[in-house]
């Protein structure tokens, strides 16, 4: 990996989607901004600017744009879906604003799949790094609860567990304390925080909240799909 490369670089990126009256609607327009290896950039706007559309993209949840994406200088363009599928598990934690945990399944079976899904650990290494996953975000006691029976707070920390269990180069969060009161809110956003700290993992938050965006090293506003910078600091 070469370290003068951004680890994520969006080259004139747009997106469009088709609306059930069948116009066009632009939901990315042109962007282009990149991102340098451990550090976090928060993406505010106003609700409908296109924040979770570009996530998604640099997420590899949608592959339904034109322009470039790049990772460590690789273009993404032609990547098979299991190609993308790999990178994802391997390289990206994702973290979304209403969890998205399975409800059938168990916290500890929740915060398993990513490792399942990458194939290359073994029972006992998916063991570890399950418990250490647990334990940093203060849930190791609640491995066998179904998320039905954990508060906000506490389904958003598995939802991190599991964002973080794979130990990802990029963790991309979508409005991650929106639906938390202020003081768990913080809690999370520590949790992800210390990732950028100690690991340099790179930090893409989308959000409302002025506060929390405050806490990443750089802004980036988005307006009617177009990306504007707000400050380096
Ligand atoms: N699949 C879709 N079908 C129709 N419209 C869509 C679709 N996906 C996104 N949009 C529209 O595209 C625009 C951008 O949506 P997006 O979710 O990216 O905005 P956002 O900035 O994340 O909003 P919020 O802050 O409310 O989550 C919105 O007007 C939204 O309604």
């Amino acid at each position: 990996m070469n370290d003068r490369m951004p680890i994520i670089r969006l080259s004139n990126v747009s997106a469009n989607v088709r609306l059930p009256n069948g116009d066009k609607l632009t939901t990315v327009r042109n962007a282009s901004v990149e991102f340098e290896k451990g550090t976090s950039t928060a993406i505010v706007g106003k609700s409908g600017s296109g924040k979770t559309s570009i996530a998604s993209i640099i997420g590899l949840l949608n592959a339904q744009f034109s322009g470039t994406l790049e990772f460590n200088g690789e273009s993404v363009d032609g990547w098979s879906d299991a190609r993308r599928t790999k990178f994802r598990c391997a390289h990206i934690g994702f973290v979304f604003q209403n969890y998205s945990l399975i409800p059938h399944l168990r916290v500890v079976e929740n915060v398993a799949l990513p490792l399942e899904y990458s194939r290359k650990y073994t029972k006992r290494k998916m063991h570890r790094r399950i418990s250490n996953a647990l334990q940093s975000v203060g849930l190791s006691d609640r491995a066998s609860a179904f998320p039905s029976s954990l508060s906000g707070g506490e389904q958003q920390r598995v939802a991190i567990a599991r964002a973080l269990v794979t130990g990802p180069d990029i963790i991309i969060c979508d409005e991650p304390t929106g639906a938390l009161d202020t003081e768990t809110g913080n809690a999370v956003a520590d949790l992800l925080f210390d990732r950028v700290n100690q690991d340099h993992t790179t930090l893409i938050l989308v959000t409302h909240d002025p506060q929390l965006a405050s806490k990443c090293q750089r802004q980036i506003i988005m307006e009617r799909g177009e990306l504007h910078a707000q400050n380096d600091h």
